[in-house]
């Protein structure tokens, strides 16, 4: 571990630098690593705390480190000349290719944090060198990193689709519809209740698309379809408003037109700060309708629809 490249996150909030006009994330090489450790008064044992994400073509191993242990968050984020930033705000504010590393080490490294101790005999479970696995002294029992199964998908009736926003998304964005499978439910019973219980609409068909790893809320399976709505059932949306804050048919002009405009400014202001206090989001006002980041399966199965306009017509 005393070599290779780091992403560093404090407290699961990643760290990231100013680039052009947004920000991205930044690999440091294990030398810097261990100087931020020292600016945060800690041993350079911490390195060994990091977990293990992938490795380079030319086989440099990649890590995730948490600096939690480093109180003077301040002091980090001025030796390195960037800041720890939210990872919902992270995800709306990076270019698009950090997405999936920033994902997967807050993934292992909050995984890590709430499996401490072991589920059997109570006991603190020991981890693995890499950070794949950890295990119970006691009874050998052994832990893996788990992702709950999420379906996402895009309702479509003809020309237009269905999409929806929740209070904690960014003004003007609406996304695909979105749940937790239940236990015993495959994809296709899951995105049915889903969507019935959501926005009370009935589908006819479906096809399974794309899937993608999901940081939030702690580590999910995003699995996408997209799917036609029952025809007669399209007009009376009953959005269950304890989940949604809206959800609404959108034609493919619409989309079309949020497709080819940039992010709103306004809709991502207060959004680059890493604490809820600091946070100063836009009112949702005239904010224009805008859809999910292009790294996220939503903005996929959005795009996919308005590229191929018969695919609302297909069934399994
Ligand atoms: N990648 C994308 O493009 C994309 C787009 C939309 C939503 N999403 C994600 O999909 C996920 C699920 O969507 P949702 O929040 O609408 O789900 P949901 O409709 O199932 O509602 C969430 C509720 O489900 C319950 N729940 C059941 N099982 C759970 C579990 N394993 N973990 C957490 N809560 C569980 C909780 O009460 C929670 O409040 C969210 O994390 C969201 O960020 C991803
Ligand atoms: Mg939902």
């Amino acid at each position: 571990m005393d070599s290779g490249l780091y992403l560093l996150f404090h407290r699961l909030a990643p760290f990231v630098q100013r680039h052009n006009s947004g920000y991205r994330a930044t690999w440091l090489p294990a030398a810097e690593a261990l100087r931020v450790l020292d600016v945060g008064g800690q041993p350079p044992e911490r390195l060994h705390d990091a977990v293990l994400l992938d490795c380079t073509p030319d086989l440099t191993p990649r890590f995730a480190l948490d600096t939690a242990s480093c109180a003077n968050k301040g002091a980090l984020e001025a030796a390195l000349d960037g800041s720890f930033m939210k990872m919902r705000s992270a995800f709306f504010l990076l270019s698009g290719k950090d997405a999936h590393m920033l994902s997967k080490g807050q993934a292992l490294l909050r995984w890590h944090g709430d499996h401490r101790f072991s589920g059997r005999s109570g006991r603190l479970s020991l981890r693995d060198a890499s950070g794949s696995k950890r295990t119970c002294p006691d009874t050998g029992h052994v832990q893996y990193p788990q992702m709950a199964p999420v379906v996402i998908v895009l309702v479509v009736d003809g020309d237009r689709c269905l999409l929806a926003r929740k209070d904690i998304h960014p003004p003007g964005m609406y996304s695909t519809i979105a749940g937790f499978c239940d236990i015993g439910e495959n994809v296709d019973m899951a995105v049915r209740r889903e969507v019935a219980e959501e926005v009370g609409v009935t589908v006819s068909s479906l096809n399974f698309v794309f899937s993608q790893h999901w940081p939030f809320p702690s580590s999910s399976m995003m699995l996408a379809c997209h799917a036609v709505a029952e025809e007669g059932h399209t007009e009376q949306i009953s959005v269950d408003t304890t989940e949604l804050e809206d959800a609404r048919w959108f034609s493919r002009d619409e989309v079309h037109s949020a497709f080819s405009r940039p992010v709103p400014p306004e809709a991502l202001s207060g959004w680059a700060v890493s604490s809820p206090e600091e946070s100063s989001q836009a009112a949702p006002g005239d904010v224009p309708f805008w859809v999910p980041p292009k790294w996220t399966v939503a903005h996929w199965l959005i795009r996919e629809w308005i590229q191929v306009p018969k695919l609302g017509l297909m069934s399994r």
